[in-house]
């Protein structure tokens, strides 16, 4: 499988070849947002380059109201990741639910970049300028109340549909899918299939024309587990997270039955739209997301592995997607 260096690293502040280039870049800090149905994906970018992504738990409207006072960079990243305090640290490392890297990265990032900068002459400043009051956020969202909630940032814009260059889309096609989509195929190329395991399953292709070929919804691994708990008279809700390995497929006990099936059935249903997707495109490409995107390609692998090692695994396409269409507006 391929899991490309250059973009699943957050980006360190070393990728500049030079401090003097990175400080012309400091006033060109931007903050990509997709809001999905589980929670929050952030991007923090310098210029192009994707410096840091994390995610987080939806935030309180009475935070978002406060990211819009915020003076400066530090002022807003600090909202959306309060310092914690000794004594609650694993509380709030819970709360603020993380990949790595960890949340407070980009803090102290920016410090660092902070003290870098300080040590730089730059003309005619001797300091650059550090940028002031909310840096521009770019969101993209399928949650319509929390795409309300957010239009209240002062420094926002939308992305839309019809901002995203795909051909073919129709009205109600999901923002993620296409900037998902658009930014796998802008990488590595179209004939594309994204797949994202994320609420929801989902398989949105194009064709070599970057033209919408179409795609499929189903519930994601998560929902599956949870409708099987939540709408059944004495099914246990089983959590992702109790499956440590592939359950016996024909198993003797509630738990792994209801592992088995959902599993064995995810991974058959994806192994199917897999082949489905290369007898229509032989050369097409395959790229996977979402949260359950690891997990999902180890089990892949465990029993296709053949077809397993021609999957690009990428956790930020939507973020490639975002970059794209920032560029377009700036040209
Ligand atoms: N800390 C976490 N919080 C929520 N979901 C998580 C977390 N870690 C892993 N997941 C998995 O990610 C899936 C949701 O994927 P994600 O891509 O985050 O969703 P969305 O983009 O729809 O908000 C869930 O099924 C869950 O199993
Ligand atoms: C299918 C989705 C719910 C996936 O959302 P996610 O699981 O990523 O949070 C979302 O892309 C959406 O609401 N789409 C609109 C319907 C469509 O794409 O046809
Ligand atoms: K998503």
């Amino acid at each position: 499988m391929l899991e490309p260096q250059r973009h699943t690293q957050a980006t360190t502040l070393g990728w500049f070849p030079d401090l003097k280039q990175l400080a012309l870049h400091i006033d060109n800090i931007w903050l990509a947002l997709e809001i999905g149905n589980s929670r929050l994906h952030w991007g923090l970018f310098i210029g192009e380059t994707l410096h840091s992504a994390w995610d987080t738990e939806y935030l309180p409207k009475s935070v978002i109201s406060q990211l819009a006072q915020s003076q400066t960079l530090d002022d807003l990243l600090l909202q959306i990741f309060p310092t914690p305090n000794k004594t609650d640290e694993k509380a709030q490392h819970q709360k603020h639910t993380s990949f790595p890297p960890s949340p407070h990265l980009p803090i102290l990032l920016c410090e660092r970049l902070r003290q870098r900068l300080r040590s730089v002459q730059v003309s005619p400043s001797p300091h650059p300028p550090i940028p002031s009051s909310p840096p521009p956020l770019l969101l993209a969202s399928v949650v319509p109340s929390q795409t309300a909630i957010w239009e209240t940032y002062p420094n926002v814009q939308v992305i839309t549909l019809n901002e995203v260059p795909l051909k073919g889309v129709y009205p109600t096609f999901g923002i993620d899918r296409a900037l998902a989509l658009w930014g796998a195929g802008k990488t590595w190329g179209f004939p594309m299939l994204v797949i994202d395991a994320g609420t929801a399953l989902t398989f949105t292709a194009a064709d070599a024309n970057q033209c919408l070929v179409g795609g499929a919804i189903l519930p994601g691994l998560g929902l599956q587990f949870a409708t099987l708990g939540q709408k059944t008279g004495q099914l246990p809700l089983v959590e992702i997270s109790q499956m440590a390995s592939l359950p016996p497929r024909f198993a003797l006990n509630t738990t792994q039955a209801i592992q088995s099936g959902v599993i064995y059935t995810f991974l058959a249903g994806i192994k199917d739209f897999i082949q489905a997707w290369w007898n229509l495109f032989p050369q097409g490409k395959i790229a996977i997301k979402g949260g359950d995107r690891t997990l999902l390609i180890n089990y892949l692998q465990a029993l296709y592995p053949d077809m397993t090692t021609q999957l690009i695994v990428e956790p930020n396409l939507i973020f490639w997607g975002m970059k794209e269409i920032s560029m377009a507006n700036y040209k």
